[in-house]
């Protein structure tokens, strides 16, 4: 072992005791300590817990983990914050703070359902630890109005992240009109609105999601060219009249069989010549990563919907073959996302 190698047992142990972790950034951030620090640098113990109205020794526990998580730093008596928890004293509705309520209310306790998951081939998770009878989150969350918003806000940071890049560099110079399937709250949709002025879009998703997208999308005053109807994408058939369809972190979420079903129907929709676009966390074609392709892949199998998972672009282009479209190409967008494209023959 040379001097910077980190020892087995070590680095085993921040595996198996990883949920620590996360509990000590959970409550950190719940309780509004990296903001308090931010604005009053070099507090000690006794201030911080009045500030956050802790007893003092509760505190003490908090402030070690913090520290030695790298979350805080340590100066005599004093705490500050760190590169690692700056992200997190303002802008709570964008990621990567907006992570951290999603990750504790939504997927800790169910995630702790994995490998009885993986044994029943379903997402346990999911049945065990979020109310409602709904077989998947999309449902579910329509049960729990809280978490659904606390999902949405999610959602949409993440979208925003890589909707900025999407929205300049997806060519959509050929296509009038385009239908977004499980387009959520319109984030690319008003994206791409900007970006093409004759462009005309189609929302489709649940009832609940299509209605909140209408009401952005008219507070945007853009509610000439961008709508939203009510679409349950495995079991109505498209709308007709578009000529490009988008998926965007939807087709992640379903199994094999009913991505192609959905590619079956894109290409019914489409006239010749039509576009399809498929955005999605990237899986290398040999299966080897990144990470959070496997991260995705255990939240969708465990919870989202127990069938899907991240898969690689060489799968979505046999099955875009599978149906009559041409492959097209494939388009990075930041470290670990991709566009996958391709065209009805
Ligand atoms: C992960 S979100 C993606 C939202 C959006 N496309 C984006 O990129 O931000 C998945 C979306 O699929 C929608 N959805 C789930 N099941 C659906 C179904 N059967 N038909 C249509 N939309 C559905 C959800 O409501 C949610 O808005």
């Amino acid at each position: 072992m040379t001097q910077t190698e980190v020892p087995i047992e070590v680095e085993l142990r921040g595996l198996y005791k990883a949920h620590y972790r996360f509990q000590f950034l959970s409550a950190a951030f719940q309780l509004g300590l990296f903001a308090l620090v931010e604005k009053e640098p070099g507090l000690a113990v006794r201030e911080i817990a009045g500030r956050l109205g802790l007893k003092e020794q509760p505190t003490r526990i908090l402030l070690l983990g913090c520290t030695v998580f790298g979350l805080l730093r340590k100066d005599g008596d004093g705490y500050h914050t760190t590169p690692l928890s700056k992200p997190l004293t303002a802008d709570f509705d964008e990621a990567p703070a907006s992570n951290i309520p999603w990750e504790q209310h939504g997927i800790y306790r169910a995630m702790a359902w994995f490998c009885e998951s993986l044994k029943e081939d379903t997402n346990i998770g999911l049945r065990r630890e979020i109310p409602g009878t709904a077989p998947t989150l999309y449902g579910r969350l329509a049960e729990n109005p809280e978490l659904e918003a606390t999902f949405h806000t999610m959602m949409s940071s993440v979208s925003r992240l890589v909707g900025a890049e999407l929205g300049e560099k997806l060519d959509l110079s050929g296509c009038a009109h385009l239908l977004d399937v499980g387009g959520g709250t319109a984030i690319n949709a008003t994206n791409f609105a900007a970006r093409w002025p004759d462009l005309r879009i189609t929302i489709g998703d649940l009832p609940s999601i299509a209605t909140a997208a209408n009401e952005k999308v008219e507070k945007l005053g853009l509610a000439d060219r961008v709508r939203a109807v009510s679409l349950d994408a495995f079991n109505d058939e498209f709308p007709t009249g578009c000529d490009g369809v988008l998926f965007a972190h939807f087709l992640e979420i379903w199994s094999p069989e009913r991505v192609q079903a959905l590619f079956a129907k894109a290409a019914r929709a489409l006239p010749p010549g039509g576009g399809i676009y498929v955005v999605t966390p990237r899986q290398d074609d040999d299966g080897t990563g990144p990470e959070r392709a496997a991260l995705l892949s255990a939240y969708f199998h465990t919870i989202a919907s127990g069938e899907g998972m991240v898969y690689t672009g060489a799968e979505y282009e046999e099955w875009f073959r599978a149906v009559g479209i041409e492959p097209s190409g494939r388009l990075l967008l930041g470290a670990d996302t991709v566009v996958i494209t391709g065209r009805k023959a």
